[in-house]
Parts: structure tokens; sequence; C-alpha cells
């Protein structure tokens, strides 16, 4: 046969499929209505499981192959089926009581002391509230739940660093929701009480500022040491002949310390994501991301179908985490951004099958990201 006429052939079968699809969904609606009547659960794992591997085996050589596409095709019918009965009541519920405008917080909470880049993060969220510093992320959880803070701005994540995976942990823990998000330029430069560079023998600062500037510190050979914050390691190095710190200019400035060096991180795009979580929900009407997590059992192809459901809403993912959950056998908590809105049916309606048929769940979300 020809090209053309393989082509040719192709085309029948899919227009065949396509077909068989639209009929296998509207079928698959028509199940939900008896499902309904019945007051049966629309996920039956047992009976997935059984086609599939019967799927698998007729299938044969492409046994691997089959099971993933029925997988996909079982996940969107029980999709369908999970909107044409408007499951996931709890979320529905929780979305349409989430207050839509803010409160202006009184109080918040960040990491380290006046200067620390989560103070500039906090107070380009919220320049009017009051800040209130703690010496580490658990602590700012904490004050969040006994009401200290109203709420807690957080960094989550470095362009070169990567995810601060503390956070993420205590994200996972509390599960609060996220209300806000700002990603800043972040630029680092060595501040000291001398006034030459070759006087330096110790750099203080924040592990995520020590790792984005680590190349830096190697080329000039200098030993490093840990603080809570980068305005901790300014306020460190005030006090300290022979040290510097890693920090930005307003706090080098905010703590007397004569700049040595300029724009010392590694990567000329440098930049951090912090987050604000709080107690209750709130979705202002302009929010366009949203995070979530879950956990999937450890079976061939459970997150690909997972995350296959995102693709066919036509949902752009920004950034996917995996976690271990404390005490399990190498289990893990998924953590997921993605651009959109729950003011768009159909998102919420993913979202609420998936609060439905996935373990550990958690709606974390839906909000705006300054730059
Ligand atoms: O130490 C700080 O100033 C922080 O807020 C943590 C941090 C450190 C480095 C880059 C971004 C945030």
């Amino acid at each position: 046969m020809t090209l053309e006429e393989l082509r040719k052939q192709i085309d029948e079968i899919d227009d065949g499929i396509l077909e068989l699809f639209l009929k296998r969904m509207a079928c698959a609606k028509q199940v939900a209505e008896v499902k309904r009547q019945k007051g049966l659960p629309i996920f039956n794992e047992t009976r997935e499981l059984k086609i599939l591997d019967d799927v698998c085996r007729k299938a044969g050589e492409y046994g691997g192959q089959a099971r993933i596409l029925y997988a996909n095709l079982m996940a969107m019918s029980r999709e369908a089926q999970h909107s044409a009965l408007g499951s996931g009541t709890e979320l529905r519920q929780a979305v349409l009581k989430a207050s839509r405008f803010p409160n202006k917080p009184r109080s918040v909470a960040c990491l380290g002391e006046k200067g620390s880049y989560s103070h500039e993060a906090l107070s380009r969220l919220y320049p009017e509230a009051e800040p209130v510093f703690f010496p580490d992320f658990p602590s700012i959880f904490a004050a969040v739940e006994n009401g200290r803070a109203d709420l807690g701005v957080l960094p989550v994540e470095n362009s070169s660093a990567g995810s601060v995976n503390e956070v993420y942990d205590l994200i996972l823990k509390y599960r609060f929701s996220i209300v806000s998000a700002i990603s800043l330029s972040v630029r680092h430069c060595l501040a000291s009480r001398e006034t030459e560079l070759h006087e330096i023998q110790t750099v203080y600062s924040h592990p995520q500022a020590l790792r984005q500037c680590a190349g830096y510190l190697k080329k000039r050979g200098v030993s490093s040491a840990e603080c809570s914050s980068t305005a901790g390691a300014a306020k460190l190095a005030a006090g300290k002949r022979k040290t510097a710190a890693l920090c930005s200019e307003h706090a080098a400035a905010q703590y007397g310390l004569n700049i040595l060096d300029r724009n010392v991180q590694d990567s000329d795009g440098n930049r951090t994501r912090f987050i604000a979580i709080g107690q209750n929900l709130l979705i202002p009407p302009q929010a366009n991301k949203i995070s979530l997590c879950f956990a999937v059992p450890h079976r061939t192809g459970t997150l690909y179908t997972v995350l296959a459901r995102f693709a066919a809403s036509g949902l752009n993912l920004t950034k996917i985490e995996s976690r271990p959950i404390p005490g399990r056998n190498f289990e893990y908590d998924f953590y997921l951004d993605f651009s959109g809105s729950v003011a768009d049916p159909k998102t919420l309606d993913l979202l609420c099958a998936l609060s439905e048929e996935l373990t550990r769940f958690s709606f974390l979300g839906n909000y705006s990201e300054l730059e």
C-alpha cells in the first residue's frame, strides 16, 4: 500500500474511534444517573483494575499501551459522571463560602528580622500590616494557627536553588489556604563592617542565599555559616570583625554595613516566589492560580492518569513537587500549582471529581501572583 492509502485507512480508523469514544462518553453519563438512583459510588476500583488487566492481556504486545489508553478513558468517564452528578459537595460549598474580598490583615508573620527578603515580600503584599518576625518556618505556621498572626509569608521556590522543601512539608502538614503570592527578583550583596574584601574570612547567610551564591563563595575561598535569615546574618556581621553577610542592599543599610560587592548570586535572573498563607479560604475575583495536593496509589500510571485530566481540561501546570509522607514507606504527597480559576465551571468540576477520588486531597487555594 502507498503512504496515501495507509493514511486514508488511518483516517477512517480514527473516525471510527472518535465515534465510539463519543458513544462511550454518552453511555458513561447514563451510568451516572443509574448509579445515583442506586446510591452506588462512581469509582469502582475493583472493576476498573479487572478491566485494565483484561485489556492488557488481550492487547498482547500493546498491553501496556492499551492499559494506559483505557485507564484514561475510564478516568474521563468518571469525570463526566462526577460532573453530571455535581460531586464534590464539600469542596463546592467551601468555594462558595470563601470570602471574595480580603479583610486587611493586621499582623503578618515572616522569617528573620527587618530587611529580610521575606519582609520585602510581606511589605509588597501587605504594606499596611504589622510584620511579626520569627526565627524559623515552623514558628510562622504555628503563629498563624494560634492566631498570633493573621497571615504568614513564606519563600517556596527559587529560580536557581529550587524548592524550599521545609516549607512544602509544612504546607502539606498544616494545609492552610494560600491567599496570595509574589515573585521577587533577588540580588544579594556582600556586606560587612570591614571596608576591604580581602579582610573577609567568614560569610553568614540563610542557607537559601548561601546556595544561590555557592559559586561566588567558592571562587573567593571564604568559609560560610548558616543563619536564620539574611537580615539576621547582616545583624551578626555588624558585630563581628572579618565577617560579611549575603543579604539585600536594604538589609546592609539597615544594619549599617559597607557593601563590598554587588550582584553576587550565581544566576543573573535570580527570583524567589513567596506565598501568603492563612486559616481561611479567600478567593479574589481576579484569582488565576490554583494550588492543591493529593496522594496516588503506588501503581503504574496512577499519577500520569491524574495529570492527563489536567491536560484534557486545557489546564497549564506551573509546578509539581513530591514530598515523602512522614512515617510511610516511600509514599508521596504531590503538590501542584496550575493556572486557572474555580469561577470556571469546568475547572471546578475537575477539582470536585479529584476531591472525591484521591486520598489526602486538599484544595489549597485560588489566588493571584504579583510580579
Ligand atoms: O533570609 C531571608 O531574607 C529570607 O527571607 C529567606 C530567603 C533567603 C534567600 C532568598 C530568598 C528568601
